[in-house]
């Protein structure tokens, strides 16, 4: 990234951390009208024509698939393949090889994967009251011992309905998103203030730490009305130690994911350790700041709508913690990892950076900041967004557990099964997308787009879809605005870069920007 008056080179440390699988990772249906607008108008008028559908359904034994071997299942051939940070370019191989739906043991954990826009449609309309995610364990040992709730995120059932309508209403409508702008835009300005004073000689050693703060602080002002000042040059230790300890937590569970819980737990191992004082930290840190917002409520401000929300809410006082302690969790690294990518499709397209910056400039008038209304009539900066979600996706893939038994497409699938619906193999694939390794976000303002709505799911599907998706989608597009504007995203040609284009690896460790 150059800024657009002096030119600094950087080298920007990034997108290793392509975030996996929103394990991390879920009101009456009534209330529920969560399935993106297009997707839910495509579904609503004809019903899922998938070539797969079959008068006579397979069992799920006849599911083809990699390897199975005795007590390791795939494990070995994916670990061949990169290893677990890059299962979602092997699960595209994987669909390459044996089509749109396969099932995969890794370990003792069996999954069916879903990689075409017809088998998530038929998914989408056999969805019931209550989807499921998989189950994150450690998540829920954790608050079992503290006697601590359950938010969205590893809610079930009734329990998660309530939860969710309680939030839904405010947080899943445009028209009130949109007064978040001012908040927004505090932080944004720090954020630009900030990329322009840490270029040394043009080096920025860690954007990607940058951008989490970013989206830290962001979501902290909105959730807690409360400035971190993680932008700042010096970091006040609270607020160091409420990051470590979300870094922490998240660094500790995945190990618990795939090794008994419970087992830990007993034998309280150093990563149980780990994890509970992490926890500990966020909650009573979390804990202080709600009740702060639970007493001003008298005293709300029109864009304090998690103020709103806490007030009009049934919900207990000990719900209220989980559930926004969650959204809290749910709102950093995917965003930060948006960010990062949108950056970096950017660098390698001046063409649409070009375009994008016009169509900012004919907007935004040079002596204001971009807000809320202005994204109104940017086209093109939405198109931008998509495409590098469509190409990038933070979340790869988000999973269910089917309450019921259910046939998708060939396949009788049995109550219980957990799926994987895996966007970056459906955003990557040649059939529903033309020319589909490139970044052409004009491919989303065609007017008679044959773009199946189900191909492009990056914040997930139906009921269950992300709570965050308006805000996280504001936010990412006014941070566009205010990068684009200020700066020059540029790909430098260093060894780096070279060596990901000889690897061709677009997800490398590094790549050279420059930075204005
Ligand atoms: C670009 C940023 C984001 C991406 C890509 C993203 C992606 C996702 C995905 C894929 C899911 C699973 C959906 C499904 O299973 O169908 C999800 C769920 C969730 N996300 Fe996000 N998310 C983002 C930002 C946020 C933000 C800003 C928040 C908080 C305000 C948030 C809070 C949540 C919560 C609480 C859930 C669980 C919802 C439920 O189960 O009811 N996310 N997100």
């Amino acid at each position: 990234m150059r800024a657009r008056m002096q030119k600094v080179p950087q080298i920007v440390e990034m997108l290793k951390n392509k975030h996996m699988g929103l394990q991390h990772f879920k009101p009456t249906s009534s209330v529920c009208v969560l399935q993106e607008k297009d997707a839910a108008a495509a579904a609503a008028a004809e019903p899922a024509s998938c070539p797969h559908a079959a008068s006579r359904a397979h069992s799920l034994d006849a599911m083809p698939g990699p390897a199975n071997w005795p007590l390791v299942g795939s494990l070995i051939q994916l670990l061949r393949k990169g290893g677990l940070t890059r299962q979602h370019e092997a699960l595209v191989d994987y669909h390459k090889k044996f089509g749109k739906i396969f099932r995969m043991k890794l370990g003792s954990f069996e999954s069916v994967h879903i990689g075409a826009p017809c088998l998530l449609e038929a998914l989408y309309r056999k969805e019931g009251s209550y989807p499921q995610r998989l189950e994150i364990k450690p998540w829920k040992a954790y608050r079992d011992l503290r006697d601590e709730a359950y938010g969205l995120l590893i809610l079930e059932g009734k329990d998660w309905q309530r939860v969710r309508s309680a939030f839904q209403q405010k947080l899943m409508k445009p028209t009130e998103v949109v007064k978040l702008d001012g908040k927004i835009n505090e932080v944004l300005v720090d954020l630009v203030s900030r990329i322009g004073k840490i270029n040394r000689k043009g080096k920025i050693d860690d954007l990607y730490f940058e951008l989490n703060k970013w989206s830290f602080e962001t979501i902290c002002l909105v959730l807690y009305d409360k400035r971190f000042g993680l932008l700042q040059e010096k970091v006040n230790e609270e607020a160091m130690n409420f990051i470590t300890a979300v870094k922490t937590m998240m660094s500790t569970f995945g190990m618990m994911m795939v090794t008994p819980v419970e087992l830990h737990k007993s034998l309280n191992t150093r990563t149980w350790q780990d994890h509970t004082a992490a926890w500990d930290r966020i909650f009573s840190t979390a804990k202080v700041y709600i009740d702060k917002k639970l007493k001003r409520n008298s005293t709300r401000a029109p864009d304090d709508l998690i103020g709103d929300i806490l007030q009009n809410s049934c919900l207990s006082k000990k719900e209220l913690y989980a559930a926004i302690t969650e959204l809290q969790i749910g709102g950093v690294e995917t965003t930060a990892n948006s960010m990062l990518w949108a950056i970096f499709n950017l660098s390698r397209n001046p063409g649409a950076q070009k375009k994008l910056l016009e169509e900012i400039r004919e907007v935004v008038p040079p002596d204001q900041d971009p807000c809320g209304e202005h994204i109104k009539s940017m086209p093109y900066l939405k198109a931008c967004l998509k495409e590098s979600m469509r190409l990038s996706p933070s979340v790869p893939f988000t999973s269910r557990t089917l309450d019921k038994d259910i046939v998708l497409g060939d396949y009788a699938i049995p109550k219980g099964t957990v799926l994987m619906i895996n966007t970056h193999a459906l955003g990557s694939n040649e059939e529903y997308f033309d020319d589909g390794k490139q970044f052409k976000p004009e491919r989303w303002l065609r007017e008679n787009t044959t773009i199946n709505p189900f191909a492009h799911v990056p914040f997930g599907i139906g009921k269950r879809m992300c709570i965050g998706r308006r805000l996280a989608e504001l936010q990412l597009q006014l941070a566009m605005c205010w990068l684009v504007r200020d700066f020059e995203i540029e790909m430098r040609i260093c060894a780096q870069v070279f060596w990901m284009w000889w690897l061709k690896d677009d997800t490398s460790v590094s790549m050279a920007l420059m930075v204005q």
